[in-house]
C-alpha cells in the first residue's frame, strides 16, 4: 500500500531527530472511518447500470464483453425491426472479493428505420420508468431504498459510427433529448477503421458539433489527486474505442486485440486506442461519481418535475415557504372543489341528456302514431273493398242458383211429353 506523503515526511523527520517510534499494532480513532465504508461497500456489493445506444452491429456487445473481460454470449440483432427497442440484461460479476450487479441495456434496431423521428422515445421512456420506480419507493411510508435494486441508468455510452466525417442528425437529436436525463459518454466505435490523423479531426468535429448544438455530455470531474490525468481524459473525448475478445500474438506474448493482414491492434494499448482510458474512467475512477451525478442531477430534475406536476411546491405564490401540511390542505380543498364542479357538470349534462332523449322519444312516438293511422286507413279501405267484392260474389251466387233452378225446371218440362209417348206405345202393344 502506498504511504501518504504527509506520513512519509513525519517518518523522515523522526529518523533525522533519531526518535525511536514504536509501530502501532492497529489503527484507532477516526482514521478508521474510511475502512468502515470500504468494509460496508464490500459487504453490500456494487451495482452499475450502463445504457448502450448505437446502430445495429456497431460493436456494443463486443465493447461490453471487452470492458468486463467476460463473454456475455450475445445473439446478433436483425436489421429489420419495425421500431427501436431495448434489451435489458443483468449479470452478477465477481472480482476478488468485490461483487458487482451489472445491468446492461442495449438498443435494438436503432437507426434501421426509414423514419427515425422518434427513435429516442423508447430510450427516454426506459430512463423515466427507472426514475419513476425509484420515486415511488421514495414516496412510500415504509420504504426500503437500501434493499431496492436501483435500476436508474448511471451512464449512457453513445456509439458514434466511425464515418470520419461528422455526427448524423439522429445522433444529435437523440443526444439532445438524453442529455438532461443521463450522463452521456460519447464513443467513436470501431476506431480501428479510421486513420490516426482523421481520428483527431473527427474528434474535434464531434466536440464542436456537440457544443454548437448545446448538448451536455458527462464532464469528468477534476479532483486534486488526478487532475492531470483527468484533463487528459477530458481531452480524449469522444473516446475512440476498439473492442475484441480475441487473443492475438504480439511478439512472444498474447494480448487482446484484432489481427489484420498488416498488423495487430491491441485494445489494451493506449497508443492504439482509448479503450483503457474509457475502462479506467468507467470502472476505476468515476463509477461513484457517475452514480452520484445520476442521483443528484438527473434524478432530482425528474423528481422535481414530477412533484411540481402533482402540485407540490417549496414556496407559495408569496414566496413564503410552504409546509407539507399546508400543501396537503390546499390540494385537498382544490380537489374537493374540482369534484363538486365535476359533479355539477355531470348533473347538468345528465338533465340535458334526459331532455334530449325525451324529445327524441316524443318524436318517435308521433312518427309511430302517424304510421299507425296511415296503416289503419289502408286497412279500412282494403276491408271495404273486400266487403264490396263479397257482396258482388254473393249476388252472383244467388243469380247462379236461380239460373240453375230455372234450367232444371225447363229440363223437367221437356222430359214429361217423352215419357207420356212411351206409355201410349206400351198400351197399344
Ligand atoms: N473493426 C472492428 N470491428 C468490431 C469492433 N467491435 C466489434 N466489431 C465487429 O462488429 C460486428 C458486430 O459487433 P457486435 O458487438 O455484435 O455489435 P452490436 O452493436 O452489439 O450488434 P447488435 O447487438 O446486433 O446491434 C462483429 O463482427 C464484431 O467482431 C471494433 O472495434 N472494430
Amino acid at each position: 500500500m502506498a504511504v501518504p506523503p504527509q506520513r512519509r515526511d513525519d517518518e523522515q523527520t523522526k529518523k533525522e531527530e533519531n526518535i525511536r517510534c514504536l509501530p502501532l499494532l492497529d489503527n484507532f480513532g477516526f482514521e478508521c472511518f474510511p475502512r468502515q465504508l470500504v468494509h460496508r461497500s464490500i459487504q453490500q456489493g456494487f451495482s452499475f447500470n450502463i445504457l448502450c445506444v448505437g446502430e445495429t452491429g456497431i460493436g456494443k456487445s463486443t465493447l461490453i464483453d471487452t470492458l468486463f473481460n467476460t463473454n456475455f454470449k450475445e445473439h446478433k440483432s436483425s436489421h429489420f425491426h419495425p421500431s427501436v427497442g431495448l434489451k435489458v440484461q443483468m449479470y452478477d460479476l465477481h472480482e476478488s472479493n468485490v461483487h458487482l450487479k451489472l445491468t446492461v441495456v442495449k438498443t435494438v434496431g436503432y437507426g434501421d428505420q426509414i423514419n427515425k423521428e422518434a427513435s429516442y422515445r423508447p430510450i427516454i421512456d426506459y430512463i423515466d420508468t427507472q426514475f419513476e420506480a425509484y420515486l415511488q419507493e421514495e414516496l412510500k411510508i415504509k420504504r426500503s431504498l437500501i434493499k431496492l435494486h436501483d435500476s436508474r441508468v448511471h451512464v449512457c455510452l453513445y456509439f458514434i459510427a466511425p464515418t470520419g466525417h461528422s455526427l448524423k442528425s439522429l445522433d444529435l437529436v437523440t443526444m439532445k433529448m438524453l442529455d438532461s436525463k443521463v450522463n452521456i459518454v460519447p464513443l467513436i466505435a470501431k476506431a480501428d477503421t479510421v486513420s490516426k490523423t482523421d481520428l483527431q479531426k473527427f474528434k474535434s468535429k464531434i466536440m464542436s458539433e456537440l457544443a454548437g448544438n448545446g448538448i451536455q455530455i458527462y464532464q469528468i470531474p477534476a479532483n486534486d489527486e488526478a487532475s492531470a490525468s483527468v484533463n487528459s481524459l477530458q481531452e480524449c473525448l469522444p473516446f475512440a474505442v476498439v473492442g475484441s475478445m480475441d487473443e492475438v500474438r504480439v511478439g512472444k506474448r498474447t494480448a487482446r486485440g484484432r489481427q489484420y493482414p498488416w498488423g495487430v491492434l491491441q485494445v489494451d494499448n493506449e497508443s492504439h486506442c482509448d479503450f483503457v482510458k474509457l475502462r479506467n474512467m468507467l470502472l476505476c475512477s468515476n463509477m461513484e461519481d457517475l452514480k452520484e451525478d445520476t442521483h443528484i442531477h438527473h434524478y432530482q430534475r425528474y423528481r422535481c418535475h414530477r412533484l411540481t406536476k402533482i402540485g407540490f411546491a417549496d414556496v407559495g405564490p408569496d414566496n413564503q415557504p410552504l409546509s407539507f401540511q399546508e400543501i396537503y390542505g390546499a390540494k385537498r380543498q382544490e380537489f374537493s372543489e374540482q369534484c363538486q364542479r365535476e359533479e355539477e357538470r355531470l348533473k347538468q349534462r345528465f338533465v340535458q341528456r334526459i331532455k334530449e332523449k325525451e324529445a327524441e322519444f316524443k318524436e318517435t312516438e308521433k312518427e309511430l302514431q302517424d304510421e299507425f293511422q296511415h296503416l289503419k286507413r289502408i286497412q279500412q279501405e282494403k276491408t271495404k273493398k273486400l266487403e264490396e267484392e263479397r257482396r258482388q260474389l254473393e249476388e252472383e251466387i244467388i243469380a247462379f242458383y236461380k239460373m240453375k233452378a230455372d234450367f232444371e225446371a225447363q229440363q223437367a218440362q221437356q222430359a214429361q211429353p217423352a215419357s207420356n209417348l212411351k206409355k201410349d206405345k206400351e198400351r197399344k202393344k
